[in-house]
């Protein structure tokens, strides 16, 4: 973040979905944009596949539903910025837009709202608890293979309100949703990373324009480079870069944390089978902490080469280790997680909301 820029009064559009954490994440971005480039932003609704089609998200198709259609309207100039929970980004870039800023990123730990105050040590045995994520399955299996897990999408609200109703013992969620919604007080356990580690990009957003009106000098470049944090953004290529090095799609379960320490770049990483019995965790650091930031404040090209490379290399760590054999192949995770038992809940009448973004 930088310093308020010249008050500018362009119209930007911004396109959202409709959800509650995707308004509430769209409004604060509109509200930095306005306050840091002058910008007077309008709210665009979009409709995504994720939010009209009542189908298991894993039947959708994966990676990407919440996100065709914002780059959808985005090349067609129905609106101008598109917000995205980073974590729901295929790692492909895409032709014609550019993420122009990873803002400041919020609560990344998974995080535990159980019944009773419960935490993840305390659950009874065979509790029953929620989660759509195979990445969060995986990694509640490993630690407490006693547990039930049960399939479970629907917004935020939805999904702690299995927990009130007693359908479910505990759900697991992102902080991150749960902080901007303002529902903190739902939580019982911060799943430390140690045991749980967040999908690459959790609690990031990313704001992504058409790489045409990125021009250098421009008012909007401008904004962007304002808004864009390169501590966050040298965290999420490192995860990001994993991601795409292991070709994951997003039903694979794969965790990643990036974090800054003594001035290096520390990358832990987690392969999982689907129904957790084998985990592969592995970390690497960048071994150069070197100069991060160029004149105008933004990561050097260098230190976005050294993110990058640290998340390829620990994913060859990990494909070395075997990694290949655990993932599913490219096939919707339904037929993964059903062979490991996975109990899938009738969702109700809830909108298909993504598992909550
Ligand atoms: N999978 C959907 C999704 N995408 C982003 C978030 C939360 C916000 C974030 O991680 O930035 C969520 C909800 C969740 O996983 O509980």
């Amino acid at each position: 973040m930088g310093e308020p820029l010249v008050s500018t009064g362009a119209r930007l559009r911004l396109g959202t979905r409709g959800s509650d954490l995707a308004v509430t994440q769209s409004g604060m971005v509109a509200d930095a944009l306005a306050e840091l480039g002058g910008f007077d932003v309008e709210l665009v609704r979009v409709r995504t596949e994720g939010d009209v089609n009542r189908a298991p998200l894993a039947q959708i198709g994966g990676t990407g539903v919440f996100v065709t259609a914002l780059r959808d309207a985005l090349l067609r100039s129905d609106c101008d910025v598109a917000v995205h929970s980073l974590k729901d980004l295929p790692s492909a870039p895409a032709d014609g837009l550019t993420i122009a800023a990873v803002p400041t990123r919020a609560e990344v730990r998974d995080v535990l709202c159980a019944r009773d105050g419960l935490t993840l040590d305390t659950l009874p045995t065979g509790a029953r608890v929620g989660t759509g994520s195979p990445r969060r399955a995986a990694q509640l299996r490993a630690t407490r293979p006693d547990l039930t897990v049960v399939d479970l999408r629907g917004n935020v609200p939805t999904r702690l309100g299995k927990v009130t109703s007693g359908e479910l013992d505990a759900v697991v969620l992102a902080g991150a949703g749960l902080s901007r919604l303002g529902l903190l007080d739902a939580v019982t356990d911060y799943l430390d990373p140690s045991v749980m580690l967040p999908a690459p990009g959790q609690g990031a957003l990313a704001v992504e324009v058409r790489t045409e009106d990125l021009v250098p000098g421009g008012e909007l470049a401008a904004a962007m480079a304002a808004l864009d944090d390169v501590t966050a953004r040298a965290a999420v290529t490192a995860e990001r870069a994993l991601l795409a090095r292991l070709e994951a799609g997003c039903s694979a379960p794969v965790g990643a944390f990036a974090r800054h320490t003594d001035g290096a770049l520390h990358l832990d990483a987690v392969v999982g089978s689907p129904d957790g019995t084998r985990l592969l965790r592995r970390s690497a650091s960048t071994r150069t902490a070197g100069p991060t930031l160029d004149e105008t404040g933004a990561l050097t090209a260098e230190a976005v080469t050294a993110a990058r490379d640290l998340g390829t290399r620990l994913a060859e760590t990990l494909l070395d280790a075997g990694a290949a054999d655990l993932m599913p192949a490219d096939v919707p995770a339904t037929a993964g997680t059903a062979a490991a038992g996975v109990v899938r809940a009738a969702t109700g009448e809830e909108r298909m909301d993504s598992d909550g973004a």
